[in-house]
């Protein structure tokens, strides 16, 4: 049994950084595993230009610790009111690497969010025309659609629609949570693919339910039943380029998550490679871990692979219950539990 695995540097194709504070606490976590991340831009206000977008990766390359080599990768939030030349613009200039479609309503911040994607239609025909990826939160947000099939139903009545009437936009169908999801993106064309976070591998519904609430297991699409959660180890481990690693870490502070209304998002940043990789290791995969981390989402995006490596090692540690962000506590993903696998550098 081998005792370290060497991969190519991996990206992280969908992170939460915040902002202030918050950003200086958390982006080392990311910038020390990760060469690049896609950015998400559901800031209070959100980055809905390219001036907001420049600025922010200004704020997040100055937070970035000495000695760290990392790209942000930025991302335009998209409302109903988005002009498809600012896109275009922010594209063209290589501000803007993808735009983010929230539903309104859907998640954190995303009240300015899409009330109809007929009203981006031009955007998206923008997008599809100059190649750019749309990323997508996919859920619907009736209230006469339960929490759990919230993604099923984005499939039916909004993402195979879309992809009918645009089928060469690019799409990555973010933090897939479901059976259906990974069916849609095996069965769609290449312009398809989608991220999987580390708790949509590890955790079903249970995990947050049984034997009290946990609302550090709770994010957003919701962690599903254990058939889901099998059909995403299955993708995430199978080899197929359509899958690829986007942590959705989203840190939240531990008294706004322990709360009678806590909020969605898993803060996984610290020890996201050992996450994932014990999930590779469980499925016997290991050797196809660099694909995922490392291979599939640059191919997808159309950037070139990273240049350098990291090293994991084996040796068991325990994830710490709390890490702070300046005077902010985080519970990690994880927290208190042992895991096999230690990120060397
Ligand atoms: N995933 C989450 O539960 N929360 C994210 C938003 C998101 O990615 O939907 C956040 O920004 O907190
Ligand atoms: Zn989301
Ligand atoms: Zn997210």
């Amino acid at each position: 049994m081998s005792e370290t695995l060497t991969i190519r540097r991996p990206d992280d194709w969908h992170v939460h950084l915040r902002d202030g504070a918050m950003l200086a606490g958390v982006v080392g976590h990311t910038a020390r595993q990760f060469a690049r991340a896609i950015v998400m831009p559901n800031l209070s206000p959100p980055v809905t230009d390219v001036a907001a977008a420049e600025a922010y990766r200004q704020r997040i390359l100055a937070a970035v610790p000495e000695g760290m080599a990392f790209k942000p990768l930025m991302t335009c939030y998209l409302t109903d009111r988005t002009d498809p030349a600012e896109v275009r613009r922010g594209f063209e200039a290589g501000v803007f690497t993808a735009a983010k479609l929230y539903p309104a309503g859907a998640t954190t911040n995303s009240a300015s969010g899409v009330t109809d994607v007929a009203n981006i239609r031009e955007v998206l025909e923008t997008m599809a025309e100059i190649g750019m990826v749309l990323c997508v939160h996919g859920e619907v947000t009736h209230a006469d659609v339960d929490v759990f099939d919230r993604e099923a139903v984005f499939i039916e009545q909004i993402l195979a629609p879309l992809l009918a009437e645009l089928p060469t936009l690019k799409v990555v169908f973010e933090h897939i949570t479901s059976e259906e999801g990974v069916q849609f993106v095996e069965s769609a064309g290449g312009n398809v693919a989608a991220t999987i976070t580390p708790q949509h591998l590890h955790i079903n519904r249970n995990a947050m339910l049984v034997g009290g609430i946990r609302p550090h297991a709770y994010c957003l699409p919701v962690a599903k039943r254990e058939k889901h959660r099998l059909a995403l180890r299955r993708a995430a481990t199978g080899g197929s380029p359509k899958f690829f690693l986007g942590t959705d870490s989203a840190p939240h502070a531990r008294e706004a998550k322990e709360s009678a209304c806590g909020c969605a998002g898993i803060f996984n940043a610290p020890y996201a490679l050992e996450s994932y990789l014990a999930v590779f290791e469980a499925e016997g995969a290991l050797d196809r871990f660099e694909g995922f981390a490392s291979l599939h989402g640059p191919a997808f995006y159309g950037l070139p692979v990273n240049a350098d490596t990291v090293t994991l090692e084996r040796g068991e540690f325990m994830v710490p219950d709390m890490i702070t962000a300046g005077e902010t506590q985080l519970v990690p993903f994880h927290a208190g539990e042992t895991l096999g696998w230690r990120f060397r550098g």
